[in-house]
């Protein structure tokens, strides 16, 4: 089940300087910085109630965030779904016919398993799922 919304991912060109601007914004300071090098990104997570801000900066260029960059310019990346059993969400959004990324789901930032579902099937927006690490899976992972 999709809980809530977890997150909302921005990519931006230089995070240092974004980090002061929301922190501006929000009156309320980044509460993690994170690198995640198997997804190319720098992060900083802002809270938002019970929501969550994520700041994405490329690493690499090849990056999917310096990708984006390129193609698009700074905004809005994807949108951060929480699930209570990413396994068995991935199986039932395959069974509908979305067009995961992952096989398996990858190591995300804020100690989270994540999956991306290709925009191209969710009308353009990149969609991620995400589960807190600790919490019991409908399969064991690898
Ligand atoms: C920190 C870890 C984690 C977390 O814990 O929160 C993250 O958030 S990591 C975030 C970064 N990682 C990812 O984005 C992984 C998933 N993304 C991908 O696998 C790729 O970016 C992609 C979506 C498959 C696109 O890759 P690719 O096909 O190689 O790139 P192109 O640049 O050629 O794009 C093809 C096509 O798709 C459009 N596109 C790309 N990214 C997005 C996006 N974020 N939202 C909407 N549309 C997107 C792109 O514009 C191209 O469209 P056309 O030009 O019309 O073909
Ligand atoms: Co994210």
């Amino acid at each position: 089940m999709l809980t809530n919304i977890e997150h909302i991912g921005i990519a931006v060109r230089n995070i240092a300087a974004s980090n002061d601007l929301f922190t501006k914004l929000l009156n309320t300071a980044p509460y993690k910085a994170e690198t995640v090098e198997s997804e190319g990104v720098t992060t900083s997570f802002f809270r938002v109630n019970q929501t969550k801000l994520e700041l994405l900066e490329a690493t690499s260029p090849n990056s999917p965030i310096a990708r984006f960059l390129e193609k698009k310019g700074e905004g809005i990346h994807h949108i951060a779904f929480e699930v209570d059993d990413i396994l068995a969400e991935m199986e039932r959004l395959k069974t509908e016919g979305f067009m995961l990324l992952n096989e398996t789901p990858r190591p995300g930032a804020d100690n989270k398993l994540v999956c991306f579902l290709h925009p191209k099937g969710t009308n353009g927006v990149l969609i991620e799922l995400c589960q807190e690490r600790n919490k019991p899976t409908s399969e064991p992972l690898e």
